[in-house]
């Protein structure tokens, strides 16, 4: 990518299991640029409170582990490690023992402000690094980045979601498999739609709708809408530079 053109900020929210990580991951592997998942942000704190004995519950503890979180987390999409106090914590941040409790984190109005200023920070570190980001989560295109160059709401029915994150977690998309996930996909948009809006596209931004769309699909959806805006071809697009 030429330093002349403008840096690719890509800012992309949606609900659970709506494809935000893979796709985001894929689309900054296509164009050459980092990635921020800003959920694993909030999962490492969920784990560095449980690992240190503070309690969920009390919020003022969580905004100071929030403000002397020891996160190291890679920005390369084809290679995510995340890394606290010394300990990678890459698969354990995704166990349903996180899952189950990181809306409690996320849900604490003093942790927002803390965690959406090292997101601003990381985005402006990596975008200056690669030309560019893509930055993944529920309030990237109203809060941490609104004046990203591009902005998407990347959507799919509760049915697809739960299909997705049942196979994903259980092998298997049969009716016990997905009852399994209710709590992961729907009890935690929830509890996280009490402090952010993720279900409805905010003036500016852009819904792709993904749920009779496969993965590559949704790639090369994501991929338009990024073309469209920025001008930024398809690396393997007859018009690309
Ligand atoms: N369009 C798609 N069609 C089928 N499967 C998909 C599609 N997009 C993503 N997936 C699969 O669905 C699962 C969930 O995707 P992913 O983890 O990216 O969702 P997410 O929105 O980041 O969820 P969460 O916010 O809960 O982390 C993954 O196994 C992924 O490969
Ligand atoms: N910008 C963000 C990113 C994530 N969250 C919350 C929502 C989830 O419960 C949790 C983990 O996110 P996931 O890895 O599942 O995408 O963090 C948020 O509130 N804001």
């Amino acid at each position: 990518m030429s330093r002349d053109q403008p840096l690719l900020t890509i800012a992309i929210d949606g609900p659970s299991g709506s494809g935000k990580s893979s796709v985001s991951r894929a689309v900054a592997d296509r164009l050459g640029i980092g990635y921020l998942d800003t959920g694993a942000m909030y999962r490492a704190l969920t784990w560095w409170c449980l690992d240190q004995g503070v309690a969920l519950t009390d919020e003022a503890a969580v905004v100071v582990a929030a403000e002397a979180l020891p996160l190291e987390l890679s920005t390369d999409p084809g290679d995510q490690r995340v890394v606290v106090g010394g300990t990678d914590v890459t698969a354990a941040i995704r166990t349903t023992a996180i899952s189950a409790e990181v809306s409690k984190v996320a849900t604490n109005t003093g942790v927002r402000p803390v965690l959406q200023q090292a997101q601003r920070d990381r985005m402006a570190t990596i975008s200056v690094a690669t030309g560019g980001v893509v930055a993944e989560g529920r309030d990237i295109t109203t809060v941490v980045a609104p004046d990203a160059l591009v902005r998407i709401l990347l959507t799919a029915s509760e049915e697809a979601r739960l299909r997705r994150r049942s196979a994903e977690v259980h092998g298997s998309a049969d009716e016990a498999a997905i009852a399994a996930t209710r709590d992961q996909v729907l009890r935690r948009d929830r509890d996280d739609s009490a402090v952010s809006q993720f279900t409805v596209a905010a003036d500016g931004v852009v819904t792709v709708d993904t749920s009779d769309l496969d993965f590559d699909e949704s790639v090369e959806a994501v991929l338009a809408v990024v073309a469209s805006i920025a001008g930024h071809a398809h690396p393997d697009a007859p018009d690309a530079p």
